[in-house]
């Protein structure tokens, strides 16, 4: 018999949200037990992903499940009860740094095989691109994504707005970005017919005719929409050398990308920024840096680590940088710029911080200063441009007044490009690539040239019916939305097919508009004070849900992200946001964690709602109802983190939402068991409120060692998480 999928399963992350487990996850095992609820936990974490699929260099003991691919049959169950909290989507860089720390911990996993040449090394190097980048949300996002901020959490950001930076009409910052030969120019599209579903291949084929198969076994269901682009790396490389000229001076060069979700195009795209940025370095060094195994893709973190203790190359290198205009900068202090890593500049968090501080990115010497945002192709570029026109113009958001923005994303079953990546190819020479059914028909032919990155995306009819039916009940609930749909654009054409019978169908008029169009009605009911719904395919999903929620809250960090799993379960992912690197810094440095779970209580009151309607479960019913009263009291008693030492942090936050939880659930009286268990446990708290408080500051201010970083040592980072004996024992 299988075993029985747990009442609710919490998931096993990174960097500041796995911390944040360590002193959440206790609380809510314990107050789940009391009413008979199991919350086990199931690993996706980078260094669990990675140790599950090299069983055979491990002893016994270090052997552990593959939970994703557990996960991924779960999600596809009425039974499924996750809370998705963000993991890594690791870049190169960090998968090879997580390599290394699993080595130096005695597990005996390989090195990454950049140039396999053995079979054993190709299966080496699959396994680990299998690891890397998006590899785990696509897996579990079995349902289309419905995003939107809680009624409490709203009204919390109007009656307490967060800084925003001034706008103003001459503000040089701006979005940049190629004029053609882009994914977006290149793209067509097309809906399988019945006399098309079946098989199908991508073919490369060359000048001299040599045929390649680029992918066999594809797999298309009648009704499927498979698009086909490519985006030209001459044109990329022209575009990024005419930015680079006719930059201003005292306006900060950046370019802003999705490389962990866009596993494949988004990091060779970077690397053209950087071997570009670099070009006279390069060609200068051209011999030398081959050797040294320098890929421009690792970006300038990897050849500043390739070339130190090389006097010559490093003085060049810095009279190459200086040379260049002034770059945006992840960390000044640590001279990390946008171009040292992939992954550091992620476009859905990078471009709201730009747009929240009023058009402005930190440079070289630490000043804020304006930006040239490079984003090269214009499937989503114009949304950022818009935005930013439109604040030139309006000057910044009111944040007291403004309406919500929610959204409704197309998100199931690996839809679009972000399911992109196993159909994503840089080209090894001119020729070109079509997409051959089994039927004999070719889908799709495009004419590329080495370099170029060619790729196909698809979305299945299911999701699709699926998503328009989401939308459906949201624009009723809300009163406002619209489909963020370019009937210009080939793909977006083709989704305008199904969503307009089907809106006829459910005798709903809701407006279809080009994504630029969108933005501005958008920000122009917002302001005007009106909860309005985004409707949108999968990338502006992601965008959006950290545009919009970063402008009226903040953060995204505060949103509720549920996945209506298309089989019945439920995903509740925890905000919208990833994992925070900057805030483990905070800890490894003063042992401060200003991570706000307000994510993980929204989602754990969701996951417990769900359990209620699921099982008709009265005591979840109860504790659901205790976890929004509680984060309601946590939100207006201003008991969330905030950034300093001695301030709230994530520790106490959670003190308060246990306190505040356990004192709901003894004052109600659906649950006599329940109330009677809570009240002792909230006089407790309530009682030992100053010694739990002061233990659980009592460490702050020094340097917190947490014994590892991708693989933490359990103990050492409970002994941080979790430093009041007090609030240890009441929790139990
Ligand atoms: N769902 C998922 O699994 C996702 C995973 N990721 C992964 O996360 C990593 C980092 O991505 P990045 O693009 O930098 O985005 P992040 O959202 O992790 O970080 C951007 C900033 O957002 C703020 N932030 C985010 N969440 C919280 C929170 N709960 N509490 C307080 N502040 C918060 C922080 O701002 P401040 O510094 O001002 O405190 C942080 O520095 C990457 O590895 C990426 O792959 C990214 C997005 C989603
Ligand atoms: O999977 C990822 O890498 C990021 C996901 C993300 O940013 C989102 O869904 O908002
Ligand atoms: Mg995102």
């Amino acid at each position: 018999m299988a075993d029985k999928t747990p009442d609710i399963i919490y998931t096993i992350v990174d960097e500041a949200p796995e911390l944040a487990s360590a002193s959440l996850l206790p609380i809510v095992r314990s107050f789940a037990g009391a009413a008979g609820i199991d919350v086990a936990q199931r690993n996706i974490s980078v260094a669990g992903r990675i140790l599950a699929v090299f069983p055979e260099c491990l002893t016994e003991e270090q052997r552990i499940s593959d939970d994703l691919a557990a996960l991924g049959q779960i999600v596809k169950t009425p039974e499924a009860n996750v809370i998705k909290l963000p993991n890594i989507s690791a870049s190169m860089p960090q998968l090879t740094a997580a390599i290394k720390e699993l080595q130096s911990k005695g597990y005996a996993v390989p090195d990454y095989p950049y140039e396999p040449k053995t079979d054993e090394e190709k299966s080496i190097q699959a396994r680990y691109d299998a690891v890397k980048g998006s590899a785990v949300n696509p897996v579990l996002r079995e349902g289309n994504s419905d995003r939107r901020s809680a009624k409490a959490v709203k009204e919390y950001a109007k009656a307490n707005p967060h800084r925003m930076g001034e706008w103003t009409a001459d503000c040089p910052t701006t979005v940049a970005s190629m004029e053609g030969d882009d994914f977006f120019h290149n793209e067509t599209s097309a809906t399988i017919t019945a006399a098309q579903a079946g098989g199908a291949k991508i073919v490369h084929t060359a000048a001299d005719g040599t045929e390649t198969v680029l992918k066999d076994g594809l797999k298309y269901l009648e009704g499927e929409i498979v698009d086909a682009t490519y985006l030209s790396a001459k044109a990329l490389r022209a575009f990024i050398k005419q930015e680079i000229a006719s930059m201003e001076p005292g306006v900060l060069f950046s370019v802003h990308l999705k490389a962990t979700m866009m596993k494949v195009s988004d990091p060779i795209i970077f690397g053209h920024f950087v071997s570009v940025y670099l070009e006279d370095f390069i060609a200068k060094h051209g011999d030398k840096l081959a050797e040294l195994g320098f890929n421009p893709n690792q970006g300038l973190g990897d050849l500043e680590a390739k070339i130190a203790g090389n006097a010559e190359l490093e003085a060049d290198y810095k009279a190459a940088m200086e040379a260049q205009p002034d770059m945006y900068m992840v960390n000044s202090d640590k001279g990390i710029t946008n171009l040292h890593v992939s992954s550091d500049v992620i476009i859905d968090a990078s471009m709201p911080a730009v747009i929240r501080a009023g058009g402005i990115g930190w440079g070289p010497d630490g000043k804020a200063a304006p930006a040239k945002c490079c984003i090269p192709d214009n499937s989503y570029a114009g949304v950022y441009d818009e935005t930013i026109n439109y604040f030139k113009e309006n000057g910044k958001l009111d944040v007291t007044s403004c309406g919500a923005v929610s959204n409704v994303g197309l998100m199931a079953q690996k839809a679009e490009e972000y399911g992109s990546h196993p159909t994503t190819f840089e080209m090894k020479a001119d020729g070109t690539v079509r997409i051959v059914l089994d039927n004999g028909d070719v889908l799709h032919e495009h004419t590329v040239e080495t370099g170029d990155i060619w790729r196909s995306a698809t979305v299945k009819q299911a999701p699709i019916e699926d998503w328009i039916k989401l939308a459906v009940r949201r624009v009723k609930a809300t009163g406002l939305g619209a489909f963020w749909l370019d009937a210009n654009r080939a793909h977006d054409a083709e989704l305008i097919k199904y969503v307009e019978p089907a809106l006829k169908e459910a005798g709903i008029d809701i407006p279809i508009m080009a994504p630029r169009e969108a933005t501005r009605w958008t920000l122009e009911h917002m302001t005007a004070g009106k909860d309005v719904v985004t409707i949108t395919g999968n990338v502006l999903r992601d965008y959006l849900t950290d545009l919009f929620p970063i402008l009226e809250l903040g953060t995204s960090a505060k949103m509720l992200s549920i996945v209506s799993l298309m089989q019945g379960g439920g995903l509740f992912e925890t905000g919208a946001g990833g994992t925070a690197p900057k805030h483990v810094q905070q800890v490894l440095e003063e042992n401060h964690l200003r991570w706000d779970s307000l994510g993980e209580f929204c989602a754990l009151g969701e996951s417990f709602d769900f359990l209620a309607a699921a099982r008709d479960d009265k005591k979840a019913a109860v504790l659901g109802a205790a976890v929004g009263e509680s984060i309601q009291k946590v939100l207006m008693g201003g008991k969330s983190p905030e950034g300093r030492v001695g301030q709230n942090d994530n520790r106490t936050s959670h003190y308060w939402f246990a306190r505040y939880w356990a004192e709901a659930l003894a004052a109600q009286s659906d649950d006599a068991d329940l109330a009677a268990h809570f009240k002792p446990i909230a006089e407790e708290l309530a009682g030992k409120e100053e010694t739990i408080l002061a233990e659980l500051h009592a460490g702050e201010g020094s340097p917190a060692d947490l014994g590892g970083y991708y693989l933490l040592d359990a103990a050492k980072t409970a002994a941080v998480m979790r430093p009041s004996a007090t609030l240890n024992a009441i929790i139990g």
